[in-house]
């Protein structure tokens, strides 16, 4: 199996404050691995960090055998990582076509083939493809965040809590895209809702006051009730 992305002991601090105090996480070609814990536990730090976003204090975090710790952000989405952050990160004043075409890096056939690929996918963008990213409701801007990230050649996809203030019925479309997309792209998925994060992923990870305490395949996670009233309050 050829490693993707793989944290070692990474801690990482936000001014005064260690947050990530030894995360360990491989994900391997071609996986879609979930990221689960309870409220502050450090996931969305943990993506941060891999990111660029947050300082690393110590510990590694290679991309495809390569580190990318203190390398500047736009570097690092620059060499495959694609990131989907909490807030959609889109631009309001923007219709869909242009916040998808600024997320382009080019505009050749292969990418224009997965422009296309992704508006199959999200109907709702194509249908709305003129409008502005302000009239659009939070899930289909989810939809939206995420075909930006899908745009490019990006050797893995991370995806902070998509489910986030989604209606039951809007998750579980969600869902269904996001397993159809795991079919073709390496996916790290930060997730809250249990059921989405099974729908999606084969293996997770369970963080812990900055700390991965858990790993292992998402088919052994469900029978363990234990594990989920101890870690995700299940
Ligand atoms: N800018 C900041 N300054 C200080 N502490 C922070 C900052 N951002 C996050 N933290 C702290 O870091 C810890 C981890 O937060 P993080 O957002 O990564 O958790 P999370 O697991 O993603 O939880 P949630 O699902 O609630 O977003 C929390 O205790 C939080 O209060």
């Amino acid at each position: 199996m050829t490693s993707i992305l793989k944290t070692e002991d990474l801690v990482s601090y936000i001014g005064l404050y260690t947050i990530l105090q030894g995360v360990n996480v491989e994900v391997n070609k071609g996986e879609a691995i979930a990221i689960l814990g309870r409220n502050g536990a450090g996931k969305t730090t943990f993506l941060k960090t891999i990111m660029g976003l947050v300082n690393t204090r110590s510990g590694s975090i290679m991309l495809d055998g390569e580190s990318i710790v203190g390398v500047p952000t736009y570097h690092i989405a620059k060499k495959g990582i694609g990131y989907v952050p909490e807030d959609y990160g889109v631009f309001d004043e923007l219709t869909i076509e242009e916040n998808l075409k600024i997320a382009m890096w080019k505009e050749d056939k292969v990418t224009l083939d997965r422009l296309a690929r992704v508006l199959d996918l999200f109907p709702d963008l194509k249908i709305a493809y003129k409008r502005l990213a302000k009239t659009l409701s939070g899930g289909q801007r989810q939809m939206l965040s995420i075909s930006r990230a899908l745009l490019n050649d990006n050797k893995i996809i991370l995806i902070d809590e998509p489910s986030k203030g989604l209606a039951p019925v809007v998750i579980e479309r969600l869902g269904l895209a996001l397993r159809e997309i795991s079919k073709e792209s390496t996916i790290l998925l930060v997730e809250q809702n249990f059921a989405l994060a099974c729908a999606v992923a084969s293996r997770y990870y369970i963080i812990d006051e900055g700390r991965t305490v858990h790993d292992g395949t998402i088919k052994d996670l469900i029978k363990d009730t234990e594990l989920q009233a101890k870690h995700l309050g299940i």
